[in-house]
């Protein structure tokens, strides 16, 4: 049987991989990151105001060298048998685009302007308009938050769509529709960017525009000319279907074929977020919780919809009919900082540290080894009642009950509390927080039989991943792949194109299994509980 090969293009926050995978055995034949330029250089951002600003162009020459690159390190005859190519990104993260879908940041009139970029998921700019969203939507005849749990968040489309509107005239002027990232790419691979046509991703539509079979899409022109008559008319211009990613979206286009020299007969598949894509690649199954833990986390889960029914779970990211796994009911939730939580310390630390040496290498090493240095030490302090409890909303909450306007804090300092103790509380804040979405699924009668950890902290910290299995006293398995969301989109990539009917056909043959389990320790366990107690009734504090 001849080799076929896709690539799985995995947009993060930071930068783009790009893996070429076989789709008989899930072999890993070449893979590439791209850090963005822009981006690493912290332009078109405003961190003091949760702005967050990528540019397009980091995209397109993200997607360029890191697929050619992941071919160079290739065998040479596998760029003739790639078969397809499939993109995840990061999401909510929309971008306003012209007539012919070019975002307006690659007009020139527009391009160092940051409201005419893509607003990453973790801009919290449109606070404001999504507490406006909320408002109305509670109180109109149909409430279009109910999908997507309740409440609508400002990393979400539309808060960021009408805060653009508002604080941007000439954008507004100049926008015809918008698109999410992980739709635009997809569309450029195809040639095919005209906003009207281009197949959307049911995956970005359901969880974070209000999209439902049971609205006739999105939210109606009614609802939307009342939240702000700078909306009229955008929903015509916007989608009325929307499309899983076991779906086709086109053919590559030949320039980009030429440009990454492969064959112009390859499928382009729909795109979808990078979580949902991990869900796949994690080789998710019914009631397995998958937890993408990096930056932020993404939590997960699949389940039949006839066993879910009506259960709507309240204060999570939504569920979407198809958005991880198609005929299966797709649910989100998440966290807005995980390991940034842990980077933010390591700033502080630092920070004036690096102020004070000159020595390069001094400062690259100890960027390296802060992190597992303090955790080395904190694994070795015991866990006890009276240890500082610190809660893990330092970029907002995200769920359960997203609420952006919460800030972090920590609580129980003395003259003793070194950094070590100060990490301890932080990882502890935040695997509080995995707990507190755990305990929501299961309160609102879905259950979770298993916890899947994928995303660079999983692979790298022990001590995060074994505090995360005391405090929700469960074992977590970690997913053997690298990159499992690049795995994931590989897998969606060969469903595309016709290789695989199925996605499950896909991840058995596909997948590459698991390769640690962190097993609960029940004396610390029983301790978590308790300390536990304090974190919810601090965060209610908090709270106010
Ligand atoms: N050894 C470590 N222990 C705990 N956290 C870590 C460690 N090394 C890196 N991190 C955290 O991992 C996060 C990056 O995760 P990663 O999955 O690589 O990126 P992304 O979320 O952009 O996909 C950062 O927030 C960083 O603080
Ligand atoms: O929110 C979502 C998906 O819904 C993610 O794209 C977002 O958390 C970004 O994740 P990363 O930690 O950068 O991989």
């Amino acid at each position: 049987m001849k080799n076929h090969y896709v690539i799985g293009v995995d947009y993060g926050t930071d930068s783009v991989r790009s893996m070429i995978v076989d789709t008989h055995n899930g072999n890993v034949v070449g893979s590439a990151v791209y850090e963005y330029p822009r981006w690493k250089q912290g332009l078109y951002c405003d961190a003091p105001h949760s702005q967050f600003r990528q540019h397009p162009l980091d995209y397109l020459e993200g997607l360029e060298s890191s697929i050619t690159e992941a071919l160079r390190q290739a065998p040479a005859e596998v760029a003739e048998h790639i078969i397809g190519i499939s993109v995840d990104t990061t999401g909510s993260t929309p971008a306003p685009v012209d007539r012919h879908g070019t975002p307006l940041a690659l007009l020139p009139e527009f391009a160092e302007n940051p409201n005419a970029m893509f607003i990453l998921w973790k801009d919290h700019t449109a606070n404001q308009e999504a507490e406006e969203i909320n408002t109305l939507a509670h109180n109109w005849k149909v409430d279009f938050t109910k999908y997507v749990g309740g409440i609508y968040s400002s990393e979400w489309f539309w808060a960021k769509i009408l805060h653009t509107l508002r604080v941007d005239p000439a954008v507004r002027e100049k926008a015809f529709s918008w698109i999410e990232h992980c739709d635009w790419v997809s569309a450029v691979l195809t040639g095919q960017t005209d906003p009207l046509a281009l197949k959307r991703s049911r995956c970005a539509a359901g969880h974070k525009a209000m999209w439902h079979e049971e609205f006739d899409g999105l939210p109606s022109e009614e609802f939307l000319t009342t939240l702000d008559p700078l909306l009229r008319g955008l929903r015509g211009r916007l989608y009325r279907e929307t499309y899983t990613s076991d779906q086709p979206m086109g053919t590559i286009s030949p320039e980009w074929a030429e440009k990454l020299g492969i064959s112009p007969e390859a499928v382009i598949g729909v795109g979808a977020f990078d979580a949902h894509m991990g869900g796949v690649g994690a080789h998710i199954e019914p009631y397995a919780l998958v937890r993408v833990m990096g930056t932020s986390t993404c939590d997960m889960l699949i389940a039949p919809t006839d066993e879910v029914k009506d259960t709507l779970v309240q204060g999570i990211c939504g569920q979407v009919d198809g958005s991880i796994i198609p005929g299966m009911l797709g649910m989100e939730a998440g966290q807005s900082a995980f390991g940034d939580v842990y980077a933010w310390l390591q700033r502080l630390v630092l920070g004036p540290v690096n102020d004070l040496i000159d020595d390069e290498a001094t400062k690259k090493k100890l960027a390296k080894q802060l992190i597992p240095h303090l955790a080395d030490q904190a694994a070795q302090l015991p866990v006890t009642e009276n240890d500082p409890v610190a809660l893990d909303w330092f970029n907002g909450r995200r769920t359960p009950d997203a609420n952006h306007t919460l800030k972090g804090a920590m609580m129980g300092l003395n003259l003793g509390s070194d950094t070590a103790r100060v990490f301890k509380a932080l990882v502890e804040a935040t695997a509080f927080g995995a707990k507190s979405i755990v305990d929501r699924f299961v309160d609102e009668g879905v259950p979770i039989r298993q916890v899947i950890g994928i995303g660079g902290v999983a692979k790298k910290s022990p001590f995060v991943m074994q505090t995360l299995a005391d405090v929700l006293n469960m074992p977590i398995k970690i997913a053997s792949a690298d990159q499992a969301c690049a795995l994931g989109a590989a897998m969606c990539a060969a469903v595309a194109a016709g290789e695989y009917e199925t996605m499950e056909e896909a991840q058995r043959a596909m997948s590459s299994g698991f390769d640690a389990v962190y097993e609960p320790r029940p004396e610390q366990s029983a301790v978590y509980q308790k300390l536990y107690e304090k974190y919810v009734a601090f965060g209610a504090f908090v709270e106010g």
